[in-house]
């Protein structure tokens, strides 16, 4: 059957089309070719109920012609090769997703709900600021220093925000004069405004307006985060700060309908919002172009390294099109910054970047109150219905360590009558979110959960948060324990501490206890500085740093613009399994 009738080109693929005229092969097979090059004999690795089989490159692809018949022999090593890559392929890529989310509600009382802020707002104001790196621009006190149009000043106002915090008041001037910036803050401190918000204001007094006249859009803006609720929830506030505006932020992420996602982007889009695997398929598929990106954020980056997005992340800022560093706006934020998220820095931001940090780098939020009961493994379960009994109807976050232990720990509360769902990366995205949807509306007060939940997620009125099962990542505990106390409200996290698992964290522990004025228990204490804890306080780990590598003389503290003395950060963790 070869030479082939015709190729041709079909984007990135070519396609060999064979005679229907050749020679019929009584057993209906299709052929796989591989290394056809003009002027040379295919060569024919194998045959197989496919129908269109692609490959890139100079490789060629095969559509099925029932008819054909092969005229190479294929070795038995080459279709034990292929069986196991289509057993591999099988494995990988799962049942297709269909899911297609409920459509986010158009009702603007709805977009615009948000919770109060809390009483220890303004205390937000003592917090120690760091800039480092050269000229930042001078700090702002109000959101009308920021200059703000109109209709982003509305929104803002709408969204219940009065004054800025913190990181809005020192990362809005450094991203609105057009400088890279790394920042790291609490959590719930309002990082997703401090970026969203000098974006936006940008976009809209250049005229920025979603076109859906094109088959590839060409964004101005894409932001990265590692889990589909923590984009999905930075994709809504950039929807509500964009309401009535022409600019249109979209969002991306795994689980969804990828054909419903494209509807949705060729709709026009100015501001992409995406995990990272799904928006390299929206590139590779051909329907995002990066010649017009402006602005690239990377938010929680150093769990997107946790989480091996690292590859990922640098094929994207490689992908054809994307500005280089020098002709876009980086900005990455960040929990903590340790030493690999200085060196992505160095290399994802231009050299004058600034750095920020908004109080003790990787420290916890002062407004939790942290509570460690010490309990075995086995007394944990009768020890977290008590607690739940003592709390009443408050919404409560139990973390786990497992998938299969929050399905167990959940269904026991279910039949302990307290209306619990649960949150983990095995449950199917419409689960997820619809666990996430139960535990907002308050139909279930409690969510059990695995990491997926402990980043990001702003969840209003969370009072109480559980580590059943503490982490083995301290960043991990200050992130689980940050989804109450936030935006200067109060809560309160009790951690069931296990001296036979858990004492690798004690010293971790009693740091980040001390530093967030919290009492530290004598047993902690001794249980960190006995024989049983690791040696040295806070030992060092690969993802241990603190502060700004590059920091120079410049480099002062500030507290509203002025320079107070040095911050010190300690975090100690190892990797934990993410899902
Ligand atoms: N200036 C402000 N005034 C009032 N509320 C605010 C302000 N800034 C942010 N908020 C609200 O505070 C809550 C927390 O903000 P956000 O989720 O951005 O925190 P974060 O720093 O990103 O937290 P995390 O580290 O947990 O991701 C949100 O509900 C947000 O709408």
């Amino acid at each position: 059957c070869f030479p082939p009738e015709k190729i041709s080109s079909v984007g990135a693929f070519q396609r060999l089309s064979l005679s229907p005229a050749s020679k019929v092969d009584p057993d209906n097979k299709v052929k796989l070719v591989f290394g056809y090059e003009p002027d040379t004999e295919p060569t024919v690795l194998a045959r197989g109920p496919f129908t269109t089989v692609r490959s890139r490159g100079p490789s060629v692809t095969v559509i099925n012609h029932s008819n054909i018949k092969p005229h190479v022999h294929i070795s038995a090593a080459c279709q034990l090769y292929l069986l196991l890559c289509a057993a591999f392929l099988f494995l990988t890529a799962g049942p297709r997703v269909t899911y297609v989310p409920p459509p986010p509600s158009e009702d603007e009382e709805s977009i615009f709900s948000h919770y109060e802020s809390g009483v220890n707002f303004d205390k937000y104001d003592e917090i120690l600021v760091d800039v480092s790196g050269t000229n930042p621009p001078p700090a702002i006190m109000t959101f009308d220093e920021a200059a703000l149009c109109e209709s982003l000043k509305r929104n803002v106002s709408k969204s219940g925000y009065v004054k800025p915090t913190p990181v809005q008041k020192h990362g809005i001037p450094i991203i609105s004069a057009g400088r890279d910036l790394m920042a790291c803050a609490q959590t719930g401190s309002g990082k997703t405004a401090a970026f969203l918000l000098p974006i936006l204001q940008q976009l809209m007094a250049d005229g920025a307006a979603a076109s859906c006249f094109s088959e590839m859009q060409e964004p101005d803006a894409i932001i990265v985060a590692p889990t589909r609720e923590l984009i999905n929830q930075i994709y809504l506030e950039a929807r509500k700060f964009a309401y009535g505006t022409c600019v249109r932020p979209v969002v991306v992420y795994g689980g969804v309908s990828t054909g419903h996602q494209i509807r949705d982007l060729l709709r026009g889009c100015n501001v992409l919002c995406g995990t990272p695997g799904r928006l390299l398929d929206m590139i590779g598929r051909g329907k995002v172009g990066l010649t017009k990106v402006r602005y690239l954020v990377l938010d929680e980056a150093d769990r997107m390294l946790d989480m091996g997005f690292e590859p990922d992340m640098r094929r994207l800022v490689a992908s054809p099109g994307m500005p280089s560093k020098e002709n876009r706006q980086t900005l990455m934020f960040s929990a903590t910054f340790p030493e690999d998220i200085q060196r992505l820095a160095a290399d994802f931001l231009k050299t004058d970047y600034l750095f920020l940090a908004v109080g003790i780098v990787g420290g916890a939020c002062s407004d939790v109150e942290q509570t460690f009961v010490q309990v075995t493994k086995f007394a944990k379960r009768d020890q977290l219905i008590d607690l739940l009994k003592s709390t009443g109807s408050e919404r409560t976050m139990v973390f786990v360590e497992t998938k299969r232990q929050a399905d167990f720990i959940a269904t026991i509360l279910c039949q302990e009558k307290f209306p619990t769902t649960s949150i983990h990366g095995d449950r199917e995205q419409w689960q997820r979110e619809q666990a996430l949807g139960d535990f907002r509306s308050g139909k279930c007060s409690v969510l059990v959960a695995t990491s997926v939940g402990a980043r990001g997620l702003d969840i209003p009125d969370v009072q109480f948060v559980v580590n059943f099962d503490l982490p083995n990542n301290i960043d991990e505990y200050v992130h689980r324990i940050g989804r109450t106390g936030r935006c200067g409200n109060t809560g309160r996290a009790v951690s069931f501490y296990d001296p036979g698992a858990d004492s690798e964290l004690a010293r971790s522990l009693v740091t980040i206890l001390s530093k967030a004025q919290q009492e530290v228990p004598s047993w902690l204490e001794e249980s960190a500085f006995s024989g049983h804890s690791p040696s040295g306080f806070n030992p060092p780990r690969k993802h241990f740093a603190s502060t700004d590598l590059r920091k120079g003389p410049q480099g002062g503290f500030f507290q509203d613009g002025s320079v107070t003395s040095q911050l010190a950060a300690q975090t100690a963790a190892d990797d934990e399994e993410w899902e």
